[in-house]
């Protein structure tokens, strides 16, 4: 038995939800170019947990269903004003809440395939409340209630500023959603499957998977990049910045990708994206920085930009504080979560590899005063 670092190039499971195939992505086999051109969220939900697009009566029932599923129990709210609000993370937060969640939720050991169902529903409807909730507790300001008649994208922002967002704004941030939904068999989807593998419940699951998601190797490198940008300073600063890094051999965040080799489909919205609004905002320097480091990486190291790396910028002319950038991409991603939980479940085997034992053999157990 030979160990394959990392599991690069093991194929874990089948599925049918998200494939990369020639760098290209698709969600249950639309292109991703194509959904993030002309779809909502809501639209991309319904089709990663049903395998298919919703018609209109189906959509209007479906973000019916997530509207009146976003409040949280007082408990829960109580719990995030408990907490040390200057210095914890909002994505330990986060990962605290949504496993609180759960003790909450009379069906959360249900293992009903519907039951299930109805928990996706209200993990995604509550998730961007407890982000929400917890940004503004730590600035002192009061929770503020979901809008039922607007759409998730709008009502993320409404209930992030206190006000109805620009179209504009709602625009780009729809898109960004849908752009991180899912991706195939990443760090943290794999962690959600196997946890439930062992046929634990939902919120376990995306317990979990939350803890993966905020590493800096995968989607706590959103909020890195903007720590990048904001240290480099100006424009002039990126490309001698960028040669100490790596001449200390540090990696830069936004940067590579165990799967794509040529570059990841999803950036290039995100980069066009930045550029509108940096330039909208009066941030474009942010936007002109990452184009030098990127193309910089790419003449040297030849990698790609991933899809934090653009993204940083595009949530900064948000005005979104850099802290909440890895707790928005899990906003979106428990879609994709969800979506593979469920899928785990309805076709479950224990997930349970080998590993190559490398450690010392043979060894004779010697007592305490002997050692
Ligand atoms: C949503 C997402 O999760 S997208 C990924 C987000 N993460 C990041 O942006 C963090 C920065 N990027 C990285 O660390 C990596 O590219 C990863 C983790 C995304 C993928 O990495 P892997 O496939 O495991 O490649 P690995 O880390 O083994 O690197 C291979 C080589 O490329 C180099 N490399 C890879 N990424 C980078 C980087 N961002 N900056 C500098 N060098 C890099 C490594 O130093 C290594 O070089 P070596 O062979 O000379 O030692
Ligand atoms: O697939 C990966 O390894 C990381 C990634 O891009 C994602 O999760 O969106």
């Amino acid at each position: 038995m030979t160990a394959t670092k990392g599991l690069e190039g093991i194929i874990a499971t089948q599925s049918s939800i998200s494939s990369i195939i020639d760098d290209q992505l698709t969600y249950v086999g639309y292109d991703i170019d194509d959904l993030a051109e002309n779809s909502s969220f809501e639209e991309v939900i319904y089709l990663l947990w049903n395998q298919k697009l919703p018609n209109e009566q189906e959509l209007k029932s479906f973000k019916e269903d997530l509207a009146s599923n976003m409040e949280l129990p007082n408990e829960v709210i109580d719990h995030l004003k408990s907490y040390d609000l200057s210095t914890v993370h909002p994505m330990a937060a986060l990962r605290t809440a949504v496993s609180m969640l759960g003790l909450y939720d009379s069906e959360a050991d249900e293992m009903e395939e519907g039951a299930n169902k109805r928990k996706a529903v209200r993990l995604q409807a509550k998730i961007p409340t407890i982000v929400t909730a917890f940004a503004r507790l730590r600035k002192g300001q009061d929770p503020i209630s979901p809008k039922k008649e607007l759409s998730f994208a709008a009502n993320f922002l409404y209930m992030l500023n206190g006000k109805e967002p620009e179209d504009i704004e709602v625009e780009a941030f729809n898109k960004a959603l849908v752009l991180h939904a899912d991706h195939e068999l990443n760090a943290s989807t794999f962690t959600a499957r196997v946890c439930v593998a062992t046929l634990s419940d939902v919120y376990s699951g995306v317990t979990a998977a939350i803890g993966a998601l905020k590493g800096p190797l995968h989607g706590g490198a959103n909020e890195r990049v903007m720590k990048m940008l904001t240290e480099i300073g100006e424009v002039d600063n990126a490309v001698p910045y960028i040669k100490e890094k790596l001449a200390n051999k540090e990696k830069i965040m936004g940067m590579g990708h165990r799967v794509y080799q040529k570059g990841d489909p999803r950036a290039k919205f995100l980069k066009e994206m930045s550029k509108e609004l940096t330039k909208l905002t009066g941030h474009s320097k942010y936007y002109e920085m990452s184009i030098k480091i990127e193309d910089y990486i790419k003449e040297e190291k030849g990698l790609p930009a991933n899809v934090d790396f653009y993204s940083a910028s595009v949530y900064h002319s948000l005005g979104v504080d850099h802290d909440l950038f890895t707790p928005i991409f899990a906003v979106s991603r428990v879609s994709g979560w969800l979506a593979h939980i469920l899928e785990q479940y309805d076709n479950n085997r224990l997930i349970r590899p080998r590993a190559e034992y490398v450690g010392p053999k043979g060894q004779t157990y010697k007592s305490l005063d002997q050692r």
